[in-house]
């Protein structure tokens, strides 16, 4: 039964003899497919057909029994977390979002491998995911791929986020489209580029935030898709964390940092495409930039949070493009009743383009990251805590932090453990986990200060971390690490990046045994 909104969103005639209801299309699924969906941060994902198939597991009983490989472009929304309680996903690429697909992962329960998002569509269109399945065989079973409209030529319109959609509808054997009616119709805000394997991969033309080839659908053979079925429940992103003194001070050391350079002549006075990471820092930083006095600013991201919304309104930014536009509930209330402004600054693209390295090089891009923790040389972790417990993922930081012009991580100097409140210093002798090396950072920037790494040794870096970033509490601890570090290196002539291994995870195993990374003395 197709409702007349459906029928108006829906206007390649032969789709509407496929509609069906998100249960006729349970049966379609096996134990062991392989799926990719849309969807990337919580927005755009497909919710009736995975909603319909968790009940049916619930209501059967197949807990551990009906299980998928679930790609999607980065994070989908809570019936990704659903699967996972319901123990529906055996493996799961390249990014995650949520304590319940995060612990299934931490509990071995979900194989879950982390790829540089601009990278992770295309290797799965190289077949690298699907290698041990037979000759012939398709890479993906089902793409289900949530749509805001479809044009007269059967292609898809996206929603909030395009991601890794195009890919996935070009290697799946079939596609199912969850046509959204409860969310406006984003049609004209795409840009959308088709994959085309190497060695004939033309250079992406894109010369400024703005540049556009045109494409503003997702291309698919008719003939693939199987089903048309109608979601009427938009995205649920929760808020923000609002901004405190840690994240207000972060966003004024950086602010003054970008000054610094625009009066060097290192930088133009509306900066460089600005790239900003996820989460409640990242948020921060650029509410913090909204009250800064650049103007003219333009955006080069993967994600756009509810802050780049204030930067629009006080006419700071000019033009900004992401994969992904990932806002709260009032945050798209403001976007659709500005629809028209919007609508005209802003698009959005596939992650292997929002993401690629050679564009965010070519625009000298300023890239802002949050890790878990950065070593005093600058190696930064950003995606297992202690070295072994998966946060989200890699996600785009390191797509971004590699290529940038001017890469950036921001991060609180201190975290709370259970029982100091201070107990977990951000800055570490030697990073537990490395996704960011000391080859690619920049600037680290903490609510005590900034360090500006470029042109300097691994030594003179440490100096300058333990000094400008570290909590005061950490600095003498981690002064002692480096001096007897040097103590030893000295000796042993190998001062270039000087360490006490025995006592370089001396931090974390504290943290671990007496639950506080203030160590009192190195072994
Ligand atoms: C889709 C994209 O890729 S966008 C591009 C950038 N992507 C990335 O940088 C991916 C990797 N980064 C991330 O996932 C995030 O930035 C994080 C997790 C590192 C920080 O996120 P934020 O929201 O800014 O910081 P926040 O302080 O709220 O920390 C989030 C959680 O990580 C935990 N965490 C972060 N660092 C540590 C640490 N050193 N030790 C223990 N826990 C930590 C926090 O305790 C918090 O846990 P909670 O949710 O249980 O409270």
């Amino acid at each position: 039964m197709s409702s007349s909104l459906l029928k108006q969103r829906v206007r390649f005639a032969p789709y509407l003899d496929r509609v069906k209801s998100a249960a006729d299309v349970v049966p379609l699924f096996k134990t062991g497919n392989a799926l990719g969906w849309s969807g990337f941060t919580g927005v755009g994902a497909p919710k009736v057909v995975p909603q319909a198939l968790a009940d049916h597991v619930e209501q059967n009983s197949l807990q551990g029994k009906l299980r998928f490989d679930l790609f999607v472009g980065a994070s989908a929304g809570p019936e990704e977390a659903r699967w996972a309680e319901l123990d529906m996903i055996a493996r799961r690429s390249p990014h995650q979002v949520g304590k319940p697909i995060a612990s299934a992962i931490n509990q071995g329960r979900i194989q879950f491998f982390d790829k540089h998002l601009s990278m992770f569509p295309q290797d799965l269109t190289y077949g690298f995911y699907s290698r041990d399945k037979p000759l012939g065989a398709p890479i993906l079973d089902y793409a289900i791929i949530e749509a805001t409209a479809i044009k007269e030529d059967g292609s898809i319109v996206p929603g909030p986020s395009v991601g890794a959609s195009p890919e996935f509808v070009a290697v799946a054997d079939k596609v199912i489209v969850e046509v959204n009616t409860a969310t406006q119709s984003f049609e004209g805000i795409h840009d959308i580029d088709m994959p085309i394997n190497p060695p004939h991969r033309p250079p992406y033309p894109y010369i400024s935030v703005d540049h556009r080839c045109g494409v503003d659908s997702i291309a698919v053979d008719p003939a693939k898709v199987v089903a048309i079925v109608e979601s009427n429940q938009r995205d649920k992103v929760p808020p923000n964390h609002p901004s405190d003194a840690t994240s207000r001070a972060i966003a004024a050391h950086l602010i003054e940092f970008l000054e610094h350079e625009v009066a060097f002549g290192r930088l133009p006075k509306n900066l460089h495409p600005l790239q900003s990471g996820i989460g409640n820092i990242a948020n921060a930083v650029i509410e913090g930039l909204s009250s800064a006095s650049f103007q003219n600013l333009t955006v080069w991201t993967e994600v756009l949070q509810d802050s780049f919304l204030d930067l629009f309104e006080n006419g700071s930014l000019d033009y900004a493009t992401a994969t992904s536009i990932r806002l709260t509930e009032p945050g798209f209330k403001r976007f659709f009743d500005n629809w028209d402004d919007y609508s005209k600054k802003l698009c959005l693209r596939s992650q292997v383009v929002s993401n690629s390295p050679e564009i965010i090089r070519r625009l000298g891009v300023i890239a802002m990251n949050t890790p878990v923790e950065v070593d005093i040389y600058a190696h930064a972790n950003s995606t297992n805590v202690s070295g072994s417990r998966m946060l989200n993922g890699l996600g785009g930081s390191a797509d971004f932090l590699r290529n940038a012009k001017l890469s950036i991580m921001h991060t609180p100097c201190a975290r709370p453990s259970k029982t100091d409140p201070t107990g977990i210093s951000t800055i570490v002798p030697m990073a537990s986990h490395v996704d960011q090396t000391e080859h690619d950072l920049d600037v680290v920037v903490t609510d005590q200060g900034l360090a500006d790494l470029r042109g300097l040794s691994p030594t003179e870096r440490a100096r300058e971390i333990i000094n400008h970033c570290a909590h005061p509490e950490y600095q003498p601890i981690l002064m002692d690490y480096l001096e007897k570090s040097e103590f030893y290196a000295r000796k042993n002539k190998c001062m270039h990046e000087p360490h006490m291994l025995k006592n370089a995870h001396k931090f974390h195993i504290n943290l671990a045994e007496k639950g506080t990374m203030k160590v009192d003395s190195w072994d």
